[in-house]
């Protein structure tokens, strides 16, 4: 993707020689330079650096963008004749307004594409949990309390705040109890952790845990390699977590990981995903999460991924977790927001925490 290869000084060297052909803008857009879709400027992603940059540089651009087409009226199918934008990729392109020719074609535009998109959706935080999990060095416990206060402070309902593994396995979050005890009884959030088996559900509801979450995965490898077994004895193990917690009145989230692809099967089957997801269904979990782990998802792998398990799981029931390792969670989440009104349902969760790469 353009986005994703360039830098900012190629990026202005592009707007300067040249317009940009209407694919190039697409592509863009489709890597996350759009920002209005669900601001972009959130993800602490590994390529949120170059998305802000290039919306930031953009008005400049779109200025040097309009002056070339006034000397080259070829015109890519971005300009009219008087050499203004009559084309602006889903009406987001930030340009200043003085170069629309008309606000009513840009509503015809934006109404085609996000006429119908949920206007309201749950973001799931987790990078308290999902971030600090990867980071290299150990962040102080009350670091990350304070990480937690001020998320929900900002009004975000749920925080998934830390998980109850194996402090060999993640040695980030080791301090999960501490953590635990001393958000629990922050009000107005839940804190969801993660826990791989009972003896992390015991942990979890001793130190004040009110949300467990599980988490399999549609790769056999990788749930070898994350949680050290296949993935019918940690769906096994998780039938015991969602007993355990029904038994205490304890929701429990459901996680699949590698939804579209694994570090090391490649490709996933969209089959092997609905398989997972309706088990942790079957079993208990209120939601199911499907996660792209290594963030090699795009709306291409996305969209049959979807559509099978949404053949088998209720959409209401569904949340989507992208990791922005290549640009492609915004567009991955706007084309999950668009497959909801295919299955006309309404209800989307997504879970915007912060994304790293995985390695
Ligand atoms: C699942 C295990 C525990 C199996 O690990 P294991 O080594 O197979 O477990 P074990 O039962 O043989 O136990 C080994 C040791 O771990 C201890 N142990 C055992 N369980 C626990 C526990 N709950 N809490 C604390 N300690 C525990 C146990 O007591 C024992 O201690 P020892 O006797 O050697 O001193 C391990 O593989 C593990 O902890 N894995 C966690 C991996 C992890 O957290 N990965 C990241 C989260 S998944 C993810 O990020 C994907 C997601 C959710 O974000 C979605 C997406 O991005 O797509």
């Amino acid at each position: 993707m353009l986005a994703s290869k360039v830098t900012k000084k190629t990026l202005r060297w592009r707007f300067r020689t040249r317009p940009l052909a209407f694919e190039e803008q697409f592509d863009l857009i489709a890597s996350g330079f759009s920002t209005s879709f669900s601001g972009a400027k959130s993800f602490g992603a590994d390529n949120t650096s170059s998305q802000i940059n290039l919306s930031k540089d953009t008005e400049g651009g779109a200025f040097q963008l309009r002056r070339q087409m006034r000397r080259d009226s070829s015109c890519s199918p971005l300009f009219n004749q008087d050499n203004r934008v009559v084309r602006t990729s889903i009406g987001s392109f930030p340009l200043s307004n003085r170069y629309y020719r008309s606000h009513g074609h840009l509503k015809d535009i934006k109404d085609k594409f996000l006429g119908s998109v949920p206007e309201v959706v749950k973001i799931v935080e987790v990078g308290p949990r999902d971030g600090l999990q990867n980071e290299k060095t150990i962040i102080p416990t009350e670091v990350k309390v304070e990480l937690i206060r001020l998320l929900v402070s900002s009004g975000l309902p749920v925080v998934e705040a830390t998980s109850f593994v194996s402090p060999k396995w993640v040695p980030q979050l080791a301090d999960g109890k501490d953590v635990i005890e001393a958000v629990r009884n922050l009000t107005g959030v839940r804190l969801p952790v993660l826990t791989p088996n009972l003896k992390g559900f015991d942990a979890a509801v001793a130190a004040g845990a009110k949300e467990v979450a599980i988490f399999a995965a549609a790769s056999e490898s990788f749930s070898r390699s994350n949680i050290n077994c296949s993935i019918e004895d940690s769906l096994s193990r998780y039938r015991d977590v969602a007993l355990a917690a029904k038994n205490h009145s304890i929701p429990v989230r459901g996680y699949v990981s590698c939804v579209v692809g694994c570090p090391i099967e490649g490709a996933v089957s969209p089959s092997k995903v609905a398989y997972v997801a309706k088990e942790l269904v079957d079993m208990g979990c209120f939601e199911i999460s499907l996660g792209d782990t290594i963030g090699v998802g795009t709306p291409g792998t996305v969209i049959p991924m979807l559509d099978a398990v949404t053949q088998v799981v209720p959409v209401e029931r569904l949340a989507v977790h992208f990791h922005d390792t290549y640009g492609q969670a915004l567009s991955n989440i706007l084309v999950s927001l668009q497959m909801i009104l295919v299955e006309n349902l309404v209800g989307v969760v997504c879970k915007l925490g912060k994304m790293k790469r995985r390695n």
